[in-house]
């Protein structure tokens, strides 16, 4: 499998891992042994957010040296940085917000992608577009699993990858609900882990993760 299939939609997306880590590097020379232990873990899903002066080539390394992991750009909060990340070789990106400028940059690089929403308009909006698999951000704080649970009837289309405060205790009860196919979390790559390099630690947690 290589790491941009060119067939994979938003939905695919949401199927390739119960946890899609959402990783902060700090130094780009951790992007590689990072993917590489989510891997050994079983996790075949990153998403690097666009959140430091590194990413971009963090991005870069991982989609050239970690073949068999899907690479994806996360805080994709401006239009330029939708083509910045495909051009690093992102295969996928998601947007914690989303406007009519985001929305249109994404769509014009061709890659899947998964749009933030936290409200029932805003995902009618997304729905009127096309967009059907979403990211429901700030997952705890906009309502979590109570609030999918209820969006669910009217919506019955739409399913999302709910992200922010989701902890490994947490994230069964959304991966239960029907509109769920995946959700998000930082733990999978802690920041003291990535700074000691502690790999191991981060296989175990992957493996934890991609057993929910
Ligand atoms: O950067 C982005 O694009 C975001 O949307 C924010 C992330 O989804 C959260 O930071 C996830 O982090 P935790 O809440 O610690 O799991």
């Amino acid at each position: 499998m290589t790491n941009a299939p060119a067939h994979a939609t938003a939905a695919d997306l949401l199927a390739l891992s119960p946890v899609i880590p959402v990783v902060v590097v700090d130094d780009a020379a951790h992007a590689v042994p990072l993917a590489e232990a989510l891997l050994r873990g079983g996790v075949r899903v990153i998403e690097l957010t666009l959140r430091t002066p590194a990413a971009l080539a963090a991005i870069e390394r991982v989609a050239a040296e970690v073949p068999g992991i899907v690479i994806g750009a996360g805080t994709v909060t401006a239009p330029e940085h939708a083509e910045q990340a495909a051009k690093a070789g992102a295969a996928f990106l998601v947007t914690p917000g989303s406007t009519d400028r985001v929305l249109d940059a994404a769509e014009d690089t061709g890659l899947p992608f998964l749009p933030g929403a936290a409200t029932v308009s805003e995902a009618m909006r997304l729905a009127e577009r096309g967009l059907t698999s979403l990211k429901f951000f700030p997952a705890e704080a906009a309502g979590g699993v109570d609030y999918l649970k209820s969006i669910g009837g009217p919506l019955p289309g739409l399913r999302f990858c709910p992200t922010g405060g989701i902890t490994p205790a947490t994230a069964p009860d959304y991966l239960a609900l029907p509109n769920v196919g995946c959700v998000g979390g930082s733990w999978l790559a802690p920041k003291d882990a990535l700074a000691a390099g502690d790999w191991a630690r981060v296989e175990e947690l992957a493996r934890a993760a991609s057993a929910l």
